[in-house]
C-alpha cells in the first residue's frame, strides 16, 4: 500500500511565506473527537511553528464533518479570515453514510474555497477504521492536522506571489 509505514506529514517547509499578520480559522468536528482535537493540535502548533500568532487563529466547533461545510463559508466570508483549516474524521460505518458525508464535504469545502478565493483546506480522515485514525492524527502516519496548517500558510504564499505586480 502506498501508504505502508510512511510518515505521511513530511513534507518541505523551504521558503514558507511570512504569515504574521495573516488570520486563520480552524473547523473541528466533534465526531471522533479523540481524532479531531489531536488533528487540531497539530495545525494549531504547526501553524505557531511557522509564524502565525495564537490571536491570529480562531477555532470554531461543527457537530460533524458535513456541517464544516457551512462553518467553512461563514468564517471564509469575514473579511478579517484569510485562510480557513476544516479538520474532521468520517469513519466507515455499517452502510454508505460516509461516502455521502465525505463526497459532500469535499466538494462544499472545494466550492466555498473558489467563492470566496481563498484558502480552504481539507483535513478530513477518511478512514475504514480508528486505528487507520490514529495513525494519521499524530501516530505512524504522521498528523493530517500538521499537513493542513502547511498546506494553508503554502497556498497563502501562492496568493501573495499571483496577486503581487510585477
Ligand atoms: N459518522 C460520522 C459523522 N456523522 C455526522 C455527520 O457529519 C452530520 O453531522 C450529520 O449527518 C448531520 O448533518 N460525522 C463525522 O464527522 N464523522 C463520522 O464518522
Ligand atoms: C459514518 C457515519 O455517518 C456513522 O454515523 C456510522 O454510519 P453507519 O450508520 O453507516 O454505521
Amino acid at each position: 500500500m502506498a501508504s505502508d509505514l510512511k510518515n505521511l506529514s513530511v513534507f518541505s517547509t523551504d521558503a514558507l511565506p511570512d504569515v504574521s499578520e495573516r488570520r486563520f480559522a480552524i473547523l473541528v468536528s466533534e465526531w471522533n473527537t479523540e481524532i479531531t482535537e489531536a488533528l487540531f493540535r497539530g495545525a494549531y502548533d504547526t501553524l505557531l511553528a511557522h509564524g502565525a500568532k495564537a490571536d491570529h487563529i480562531i477555532r470554531g466547533n461543527v457537530p460533524g464533518s458535513y456541517e464544516l461545510t457551512l462553518g467553512a463559508q461563514w468564517f471564509a466570508q469575514r473579511d478579517d479570515i484569510d485562510a480557513v483549516i476544516a479538520l474532521g474524521c468520517v469513519i466507515q460505518g455499517e452502510t454508505k453514510h460516509n461516502d455521502y458525508i465525505n463526497h459532500a464535504v469535499a466538494q462544499g469545502l472545494t466550492t466555498v474555497g473558489l467563492k470566496t478565493g481563498k484558502p480552504v483546506i481539507f483535513g478530513v480522515l477518511t478512514p475504514n477504521d480508528q486505528q487507520q485514525a490514529l495513525d494519521r492524527a499524530g501516530g505512524i502516519h504522521g498528523n493530517k492536522g500538521d499537513e493542513a496548517a502547511i498546506t494553508a500558510i503554502k497556498m497563502l504564499g501562492l496568493q501573495r506571489q499571483v496577486y503581487t505586480q510585477f
